[in-house]
C-alpha cells in the first residue's frame, strides 16, 4: 500500500495533503489549548520511569539466544490497566500508544513508557509484505499478538480484528474477540466502525472484553471510502464522525481511535466525549496519540509514501543498511570474523587432531 517510489494514487494524495497543510497547521495550534488543563500538562512525565539507560546495549551485553532480550533493566513499571487509562484521561495526561508486531518491537515499546501497544492490522503491510491490510487472517494476527504479549509486561495490549472477522454478526465478532484473548493473549480488541457497529461493540464489551473503537478514516473500508481520504472535512461529514463517536461510547468502547480527521473536529469531539480519543492524523486536541512503530522509527526504505500525519522520529533503516553493508564488506575482505569472534582450543589438542585427520 505504501510502495517504494510514488504511485499515481500516492502522488494525488500528496498533492491533496499539500493543500491541506496550512489549514491543519492552524487547526493544530488551536487544538493545543484543549489538549489538557495547564495544571495537568505540567505533571506530564517526559521520560519513562524505566526508560533504558545503558548507552549502547550491543557493545555492552551479549544477549543469549536462550533469553530473548536479556534481563530487564531498572525497576518494573506498574501494569497499565483499564483504570490506569481512565486515570490518565482524567488527569489530562496524553495517552501514548504505538503499534508493535513482534517480540522486539513490543519489548522496546513496553520498556520505554508506552501506555498501550496495538497489534495493528497494519502488520499485514509492515511485517508481512502484503499489499493491503485486508489480506491478513485471524491466524496471522494471533501469532503476532502472542509474540507481543510475551514482551508487554507493563503496557496494555490491543489486538486489531482483521477485515472479515467481525462484520458478519455481533456473534461472529464476539467469537473472534474471544480467540484474541485466549489464543492471542490480547487484553482488548480494536475494530473499525461507528454507529453500525454499536451492537457489535456492545456484544463484545458485555462479555467482558474491552473494545477500542476506530472511526474517521477506517483503512479496512478504503474501497468504500474512495481511498485513504481525510474524513469529517465538511459540516455534515464532521457530524457523522461525532455521531459515530457518541454511538461507540454509548456501546461501551473504553476509548476511540480518530483517524485522519481535521484537528478542530477531533478536538471538539474529544470535548463532547467522556472516553478518551486516540488520534492518528487528528491533531493534538485528542486524549492520546497512536502511530505505527516502523513509521515513527524510520524503519522503511527511502522513497516510500507516508501519510501526512507521520513524523519520523528516527532513522532505523539507514542504521540497519549501514550495518549490513559493513558486514558484507568485512565478510568479502575476510576482516570478519576476527580472532575474538572465534573459539580457542589447546594447541596440543589441535596438533593431535591434525595428525589424526591426515589418515582420512
Ligand atoms: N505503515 C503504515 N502506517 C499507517 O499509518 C497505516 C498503515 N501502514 N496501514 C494501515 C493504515 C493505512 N493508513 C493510511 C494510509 C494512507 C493515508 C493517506 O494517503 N492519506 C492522505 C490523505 C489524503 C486526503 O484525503 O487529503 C495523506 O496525504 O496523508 C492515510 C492513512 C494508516 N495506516
Ligand atoms: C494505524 C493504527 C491505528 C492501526 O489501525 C494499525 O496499525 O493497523
Amino acid at each position: 500500500m505504501f510502495p517504494i517510489g510514488a504511485s499515481a494514487r500516492s502522488c494525488a494524495a500528496l498533492a491533496r495533503s499539500t493543500r491541506l497543510n496550512t489549514s491543519l497547521k492552524s487547526a493544530a495550534a488551536a487544538a493545543v489549548a484543549v489538549a489538557a488543563p495547564s495544571s495537568a500538562r505540567s505533571s506530564i512525565i517526559s521520560v519513562a520511569p524505566n526508560a533504558t539507560t545503558h548507552a549502547s546495549p550491543c557493545h555492552q551485553k551479549r544477549y543469549s539466544s536462550h533469553s530473548p532480550m536479556g534481563t530487564q533493566t531498572g525497576p518494573p513499571r506498574k501494569k497499565v490497566t483499564m483504570s490506569t487509562i481512565k486515570s490518565l484521561y482524567q488527569k489530562g495526561e496524553p495517552i501514548a500508544m504505538i503499534t508493535a508486531h513482534d517480540f522486539p518491537s513490543a519489548y522496546v515499546a513496553d520498556q520505554n513508557g508506552m501506555d498501550i501497544i496495538l497489534v495493528g492490522d497494519s502488520l499485514a503491510m509492515v511485517a508481512l509484505g502484503m499489499e493491503d491490510t485486508n489480506e491478513v487472517e485471524v491466524e496471522d494476527m494471533l501469532l503476532h499478538c502472542r509474540s507481543v504479549a510475551r514482551a508487554a509486561k507493563s503496557s496494555f495490549t490491543v489486538g486489531d480484528l482483521p477485515m472479515g472477522s467481525y462484520e458478519i454478526s455481533p456473534e461472529q465478532a464476539l467469537a473472534t474477540a474471544i480467540r484474541f484473548v485466549k489464543e492471542g493473549k490480547a487484553q482488548s480488541v480494536k475494530l473499525e466502525g461507528g454507529k453500525e457497529f454499536a451492537p457489535t461493540i456492545r456484544k463484545i464489551t458485555t462479555a467482558g472484553i474491552p473494545v477500542l473503537a476506530h472511526i474517521g478514516l477506517t483503512p479496512q473500508r478504503q474501497n468504500a471510502l474512495g481511498g485513504f481520504r481525510v474524513q469529517g472535512k465538511t459540516s455534515a461529514g464532521a457530524m457523522r464522525v461525532l455521531e459515530d463517536a457518541l454511538a461507540v461510547q454509548e456501546a461501551g468502547a473504553f476509548a476511540v481511535v480518530l483517524e485522519a480527521v481535521p484537528a478542530e473536529v477531533a478536538a471538539l469531539i474529544t470535548q463532547k466525549l467522556s472516553i478518551p480519543t486516540i488520534g492518528i492524523g487528528a491533531g493534538n486536541g485528542c486524549s492520546g496519540q497512536v502511530l505505527v512503530q516502523i513509521d515513527l522509527t524510520g524503519n522503511f526504505p527511502p522513497g516510500r509514501f507516508m501519510p501526512k500525519f507521520v513524523k519520523k522520529f528516527g532513522d532505523i533503516w539507514s542504521e540497519s543498511a549501514r550495518a549490513v553493508v559493513a558486514y558484507r564488506d568485512e565478510v568479502k575482505s575476510k576482516q570478519f570474523p576476527a580472532p575474538e569472534h572465534t573459539y580457542p582450543m589447546p594447541a596440543e589438542e589441535f596438533e593431535s587432531f591434525a595428525k589424526a585427520a591426515k589418515n582420512f
